[in-house]
This record gives C-alpha cells, structure tokens and sequence, in this order.
C-alpha cells in the first residue's frame, strides 16, 4: 500500500517537473519504508533533502490524501541519516507562548549569505537589528526582486535574534497570513484579543511580501495600528517586498507613511564577483571544491536570481555523483544550457546598440565629448551594465566609450546609488537587462 502511494506521488512529479529536473531530482530517490502514514524516502544527501523539501515537496500538496489517509514524506539523507536523526528532535527552547516559534529554515543563517556590493546594505542593517541592543523601536525593509536573498536575510535575522535572547518571541509570517489573522478576528469580533496579542507576545515582528497587502484597506489600517502599538513599545518590525514602499499600489497613506519612515534597503542583482562567491559557497555547503575556471563559466553565465545559480551548482554536484565524473567545464556546459540555453556573451557593442535604442542615442554620441544629461545619462548606465555583464576592465569600458577608467568607476556607482532610490531607473535598467539577456540565447 505504501509503496504504491510513494509510486504514485512520484507520477505526480513526473507529470510536473521536466525531464531533466526528473532524473537530476527525483529518480534518485528511494522509498525505504513507513512509520504509520509517514513515508520514508532516502536520498543522497542533506542537501538534496532541502533542495527536494523547498522546491518539490510543495507540488504533491494536492495528492497527500489517498486511501482515507492523508500522507507525511520524510527525507532521510542516506550520508547523514543518524545525524538527520538527532535534527529531527525539536525541543522547544522556552514555553509555549501564543505565538509559535517560526519555523525558519534552518541555512537561512548571516554566515551562510555572502555578501557583496549587491546587498551590503541590507545585510549590515539585518545584522545590526539582531545583534545590537535597540534603543529606539524602529522598521527595517528590505526590497528586491525575487530570488534575491529576502527571506535568506531576514530568517538569518530572526534566528540570530534567538540565539541571543533565546526568550524574546519572534513573529515570522508572510503578508497573507497576516491578513487572513485579521480577517478571522474580525469574523470572531476578536480584534481586540488580536492586538493584545501582538502587543503581549510579540518582541519582533517579521513581515514578508509586503506588496501583498495592496488593496486589502482593512488589513493595512489594522496592520497600522498594530505598529503604533509595537513602535511604542520599542520593538522591532521588519518587512520584506517586491516593491519599495512608495510603488505599492493601493495602499493608505496611514500605512505608507509608517512603512517610508523605516530604514528601507534594497538587494541588487549581484555583479560577477559576488557570483562567483555565491558559486563557491555553495558548492563548499555540499563539499565540493570547484575549479576556478568552472566557477569563471557559471558565474559569466548565471546572470539570473540566486535561486538560479543555486540550482546550476546543485544540478552540477547532482550530475557528478550520479554519472561518477569529476565536476569539469563539459558538465557545467550542460547544466548551463539546460538552465538557460545557449549562451552568447553580451559585448559592449551589444550594450550600446540596446542603449541607443532605448534612449534614441547615437553610438557617435554616446563615445561624444557631449555632457549633455541626454547623452550623458544613457553613456552612464550604458557602463553601468557593462561592468555588470562584461569581463572588461574598467579601462577597457572606458576605452569604448571614449573615457578614462576613473569616469567609468564613477558612472558606475552613481547608476548603482540611483537605482537603490529611483524606482523609474530601476525600471529601465530591468528592462535594458531583459532587452540585453534575451540577445544571448540562440532562437
Ligand atoms: N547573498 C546570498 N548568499 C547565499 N545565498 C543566497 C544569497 N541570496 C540568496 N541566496 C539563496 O537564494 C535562494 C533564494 O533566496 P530567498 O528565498 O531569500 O529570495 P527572496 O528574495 O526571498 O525571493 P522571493 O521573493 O521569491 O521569496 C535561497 O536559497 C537563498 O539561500
């Protein structure tokens, strides 16, 4: 019986992951048995495990009831399996209050997020707030665009919080289950119980995908008065979005005004360097030592969210082990294209025909002497996405628009300060990265 639910859950993930990912993630695993309606599925090792938990255990929510039962499945890394053991012992730290203990994820740590130019920001003011003493209460918030360490940063913030003060009581909820709180106290006439609450059992409160509280008017004044009471109090409150908080739509001016007088940081996308170090650490987490010339490769060409690059070097482990081969450049071509294709480099010709392009420039103005802002504004970000997407040296950039490396650092960092402030630059720059990325890959 059990076999046949653990065969058919496989189906299911055949049915809805591609072939690839199929073979890479899921033929590897093995059913080794039950303990009453918990499946036991051993795979390679722990991080497979999290790798499977976080990106394909969410698929079979639908299909966990069969046969009048509703099924658990527990990955047990066949490397690890006693020490997965031992992890699997939760035992509560202080008593239970209200309000649970969040379940975070356990290598959402500060020392498993490298830091680069891209989030330095973001993660000195996480760190601050878990590890210094407040002595004012205040709002953090932090903004990026998916998949770039959000919810890595402020679970690391949290779980350090309570490695501090094991005591405080840390409230991790996303924008949605925040509301559907709100929604249920209002149909119980319980809002008052609902702010006591947060009022008693909260020290920090963590709040994710803020962009979703657009539109909801009753959560967001609600949400606005619980913060007067935690702000009074001197307690912390950090929130995560999509958008800065002056982009989000619909939403009061009661709440905007509350989330824009916070710290807000944002998380860019990371430049080659921070790449290459998030390639190294996280092939180090599943202890693989990858050649700098395979690490060169993927970090030129995993130019999407980190979620991608993760799943590049996964894949890549995954692929040695499996086929016994030595991680080399011919497997990490193969994972590449499979990922994203075939890739071709993006040139600074590339940038500067897209640039021209988009801001009616031409090429001769752009290698001009001009300091018009028409020319020289698109100049600027044109070496801005060179240093992001090119191997050139700064006076290599410099040489092709005509300018010294010194002009080409500068530029640089005034378009990287500006899109951490100016939501309609960050726009254009998103859509000049898109206009250039879909130029790499082959039809
Ligand atoms: N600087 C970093 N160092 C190491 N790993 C990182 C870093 N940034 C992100 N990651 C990893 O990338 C993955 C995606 O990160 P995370 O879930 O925090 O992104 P997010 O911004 O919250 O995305 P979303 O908005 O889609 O939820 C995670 O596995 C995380 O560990």
């Amino acid at each position: 019986m059990e076999e046949k639910v653990w065969e058919s859950l496989k189906e299911v993930w055949r049915q809805r992951v591609s072939p690839s990912s199929y073979e890479v993630w899921i033929a590897p695993l093995t059913f080794a048995g039950a303990e009453g309606d918990t499946l036991l599925v051993q795979c390679p090792n722990q991080f497979f495990a999290s790798w499977i938990r976080e990106h394909y255990l969410p698929l079979l929510k639908d299909h966990l009831a069969q046969g009048g039962r509703r099924w658990n499945l527990r990955l047990c890394p066949v490397e690890e399996e006693r020490e997965a053991a031992r992890g699997q012992l939760h035992l509560p730290r202080f008593s239970p209050t209200e309000i649970a203990r969040p379940a975070f994820c356990q290598r959402f740590t500060f020392e498993e997020f490298v830091v680069g130019a891209c989030n330095r920001y973001a993660h000195a003011a996480c760190w601050a707030a878990a590890n210094e003493e407040p002595n004012h209460s205040r709002i953090l918030y932090v903004h990026a665009p998916a998949g770039l360490g959000k919810s890595h940063l402020i679970q690391a913030l949290g779980q350090r919080y309570l490695e501090r003060r094991p005591k405080a009581r840390v409230c991790y909820l996303t924008a949605n289950d925040f509301t559907a709180q709100v929604v249920r106290a209002i149909k119980n006439d319980g809002l008052d119980d609902f702010k006591r609450r947060y009022r008693e059992s909260c020290d920090v409160l963590m709040l994710e995908e803020a962009h979703c509280f657009a539109g909801r008017e009753r959560t967001q004044s609600e949400l606005a008065l619980a913060l007067d009471i935690l702000l009074d109090d001197g307690k912390t409150v950090v929130f995560t979005g999509s958008q800065l908080p002056r982009e989000i739509p619909k939403v009061n001016d009661q709440l905007r005004s509350r989330l824009a007088g916070g710290l807000i940081t944002s998380i860019n996308p990371p430049d080659t360097p921070t790449r290459r170090k998030i390639i190294l650490r996280k092939a180090a987490s599943q202890g693989v030592d990858l050649d700098p010339g395979v690490v060169d490769y993927l970090a030129r060409h995993l130019q999407g969210d980190i979620r991608q690059i993760e799943g590049a070097v996964a894949g890549l482990v995954a692929k040695s082990s499996l086929l016994r081969e030595p991680v080399n450049m011919d497997l990490a071509r193969d994972v590449v294209r499979e990922l994203v294709g075939e890739a071709r480099e993006i040139t600074l010709e590339a940038i500067g025909e897209v640039i021209c392009r988009y801001y009616q420039v031409s090429c001769e103005d752009l290698r001009s002497r001009s300091r018009r802002r028409a020319v020289s504004w698109p100049r600027q970000v044109a070496m801005y996405l060179a240093r992001r997407f090119t191997e050139d040296s700064l006076e290599a950039i410099g040489r092709h628009f005509n300018r010294d490396h010194a002009t080409v650092l500068h530029s640089v960092k005034r378009i990287t300060a500006q899109i951490q402030e100016k939501g309609k630059l960050r726009r254009q720059v998103e859509f000049l990265t898109e206009q250039l990325q879909s130029r790499r890959w082959k039809a």
